[in-house]
C-alpha cells in the first residue's frame, strides 16, 4: 500500500507544476494570437483611413474632434468585462493621433502656463504621446501658429474670470474673417483624473469648423453695453432658449464694450435662430465654437 501511495504521489506533485506551466504557454499562445489578430485588424482599419483620406477634397484638414468624441462614446456603451474602461480612451486617443497623421500634416501647439507642464501633458494625453508638438508662454503666439497653417490645433487654458487681458485670447477670436479660428474641443476629454495627472482645463482652437459629436457646449461671444450685469445676461440668454452653463464677463479698463463669453448646452451653428433673439448686444453675437462633453465618472 505505501508504495502505491507514494507512487500516487511522485504520479501528481511533479504534475502540477507542469500543468500551470502548460496552461500558462497555452494561455500565452493564445494572446499572441490575439496579438495578431489585433494587429490584423489595425492595419486593416488604417487601410479605409487611407481610403478616407483618397475621399477628402483638396485643402481638408484631417481632424474631426466631434467624430473621434463619439467613436470613444460609441465602444464605452458597448464595453463590458474586466478591461478598465480608461483603455479605450488611451488606445483610441493614440490611434487618432496616428491617423490623423496619416493623413496630413499634424502638429499641436501648446500655451503652457501652467505648473510642471501641465498643458503639455494634457495636449499629449489627447493628441498623443509622440505627435510633433511645440510649446508657446503665450496664447496669441499659439493662435498664430493655427492661423498660419503651421500647426494643426493649439491648446489654450479655459478662460476664466479673473485674468489679465493679455491671456483672454478668446476675444480675438470674435470674429468672422478668414482664417476663422474655432473652438473645437475641450480636454481632458476623459474627465476623471488619476494621482499626478494633469489637473488644468484647457479648449483647442483649430482653423476648421466646429465637429458635431451630438452630445456637445458652445461657447458664444458677445458684446454688450460697459453697464451690462451677470443677472441680466443670464436672463437674457434664457429668454432667447439658451441653456446656460456658464459665463464670463469683462469690462476691461479702456474698453468701449464689455465682453461675454457664454457656455451653452448643445451644439449651435452660425445661424441658429437664437443668437438673434439674444437682447442688449451690440454687434451680432459670434459662435466661438463647440466642444465635446467629456467623460466624467458617471458617463466614463
Ligand atoms: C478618418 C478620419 O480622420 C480622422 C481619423 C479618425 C479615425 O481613425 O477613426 C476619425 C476622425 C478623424 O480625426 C475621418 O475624417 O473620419
Amino acid at each position: 500500500m505505501s508504495s502505491t501511495h507514494s507512487a500516487a504521489e511522485t504520479d501528481q506533485t511533479p504534475q502540477a507544476p507542469n500543468d500551470a506551466t502548460a496552461q500558462l504557454a497555452a494561455l500565452r499562445l493564445e494572446l499572441d494570437r490575439l496579438d495578431d489578430a489585433i494587429h490584423d485588424l489595425l492595419m486593416q482599419r488604417a487601410d479605409v483611413v487611407v481610403r478616407v483620406a483618397a475621399l477628402g477634397a483638396k485643402g481638408r484638414v484631417a481632424f474631426r474632434p466631434g467624430r473621434e468624441a463619439e467613436i470613444i462614446r460609441r465602444l464605452l456603451r458597448r464595453h463590458a468585462g474586466p478591461l478598465p474602461r480608461r483603455l479605450l480612451s488611451r488606445l483610441w486617443r493614440e490611434l487618432f493621433a496616428a491617423t490623423t497623421s496619416m493623413q496630413g500634416p499634424y502638429v499641436i501647439t501648446v500655451c503652457e502656463t501652467g505648473a510642471g507642464n501641465e498643458f503639455v501633458q494634457c495636449a499629449r494625453e489627447h493628441f498623443g504621446a509622440l505627435t510633433p508638438l511645440r510649446v508657446h508662454h503665450s496664447p496669441a503666439q499659439a493662435i498664430a501658429e493655427v492661423s498660419a497653417g503651421s500647426a494643426t490645433a493649439a491648446v489654450l487654458p479655459m478662460p476664466a474670470d479673473e485674468e489679465v487681458p493679455a491671456t483672454a485670447w478668446w476675444i480675438a477670436l470674435l470674429h468672422r474673417d478668414e482664417p476663422r479660428i474655432h473652438v473645437v474641443a475641450r480636454l481632458p476629454f476623459w474627465a476623471p483624473r488619476s494621482e499626478g495627472a494633469p489637473q488644468v482645463q484647457a479648449l483647442v482652437v483649430a482653423a476648421v469648423a466646429p465637429d458635431p459629436s451630438a452630445q456637445d457646449r458652445s461657447l458664444v461671444g458677445l458684446e454688450l453695453p460697459l453697464d451690462m450685469s451677470r443677472a441680466r445676461l443670464s436672463a437674457g440668454l434664457a429668454a432667447a432658449g439658451f441653456t446656460q452653463s456658464a459665463a464670463i464677463l469683462r469690462r476691461d479698463a479702456g474698453a468701449q464694450m464689455a465682453h461675454a463669453l457664454v457656455e451653452v448646452d448643445g451644439y449651435v451653428a452660425d445661424g441658429d435662430g437664437r443668437l438673434a433673439a439674444i437682447p442688449d448686444v451690440l454687434r451680432p453675437p459670434v459662435v466661438l465654437g463647440a466642444y465635446a462633453v467629456p467623460l466624467d465618472g458617471d458617463n466614463a
